[in-house]
């Protein structure tokens, strides 16, 4: 059985602690490093992992988790490395920061895999892209791939596509929760409550993917199913093809995969 330390457990670290415990993993081999002791009371009674110190979690760890955020990795490196030892897996989760730049951070350390999740990790319906160093082995594999499978789905990519998916799927959840917002506003503003407005939004964007997962139809065919001929939801379509949306949607996309292409430095 693996023991895995968590560094930085924040909102993608809880939500692997979750994924860790679904794959079958006792919480009593989790340990997690925190900055604040009230966040690591609430996780430990929350999930019944245990606060440990950082070179203490290092050393006695078969897994070794980062999820702190990327502009702290410079920092947090030089700490971890005196105490790793050669055949633990460090599995990384930070935007943008590559597997060379954590290795050569780590004295050559090989035994890593960079990861790119999503926050519905949470609920078990995530979706992450990974990419393994040389160094991994073949049980390591396994457990990532079991670990991943209890995030929700996941895809094996080369590291070259890991700020493309940090633009589609990493950042993708907010585009979403964005629309939703946008959504509501715009029921509120034809004489809905707010609450109205998002119980019909919200239960519309849950039927919706709901029927991407299960109908087997493309969002295209999806998409003409609703819109009549000479329609209300034609009139609504133009407004949103006139105004750009592939563009808009493509163009914010590539500005998040940009910025994580920048946090690398
Ligand atoms: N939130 C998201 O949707 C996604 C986040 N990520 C990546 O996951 C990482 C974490 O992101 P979030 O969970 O959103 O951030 P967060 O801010 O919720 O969590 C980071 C946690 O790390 C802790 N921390 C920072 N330095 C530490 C240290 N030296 N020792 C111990 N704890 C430390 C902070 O106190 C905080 O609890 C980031 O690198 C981000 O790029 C990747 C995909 C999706
Ligand atoms: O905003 C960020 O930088 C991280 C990466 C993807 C989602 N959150």
């Amino acid at each position: 059985m693996s023991r895995v330390g968590i560094i930085g457990a924040g909102t993608m670290g809880e939500a692997f602690i979750a994924a860790l415990i679904r794959s079958g993993l006792q919480p009593s081999s989790i340990a997690i490093v925190v900055r604040r002791q009230e966040r690591g009371q609430e996780l430990a009674k929350k999930y019944g992992v245990t606060v440990v110190g950082l070179a203490e979690t290092i050393s006695s760890s078969d897994v070794l988790l980062l999820g702190i955020k990327p502009q702290g990795l410079s920092e947090l490196l030089p700490a971890i490395a005196p105490h790793l030892r050669p055949q633990t897996l460090v599995i990384s989760l930070l935007a943008g920061k590559t597997i060379a730049a954590i290795s050569e951070g780590l004295s050559g350390h090989t035994a890593i895999a960079r990861v790119m999740p999503n926050t519905p990790t949470l609920l078990g319906k995530g979706m992450a892209g990974y990419s393994l160093a040389t160094g991994v082995t073949e049980d390591q594999k396994k457990f990532v791939d079991q670990l991943l499978t209890a995030t929700g789905k996941s895809l094996l990519i080369p590291e070259e596509l890991q700020n493309a998916l940090t633009g589609t799927s990493g950042s993708g959840p907010a585009y979403f929760f964005r629309f939703v917002e946008a959504m509501i506003d715009g029921a509120i503003a034809l004489g809905l409550s707010r609450e109205d407005a998002t119980t019909l939004t919200v239960q519309t964007i849950v039927g919706s993917a709901a029927m991407l997962e299960e109908s087997g139809d493309s969002p295209t065919v999806l998409r003409e199913k609703v819109t009549s001929l000479k329609g209300a939801t034609a009139e609504a379509l133009g407004v949103f093809n006139e105004a750009g949306i592939s563009k808009i949607v493509a163009d914010a996309m590539a500005a998040s995969a940009k910025r994580a292409a920048e946090l690398a430095q």
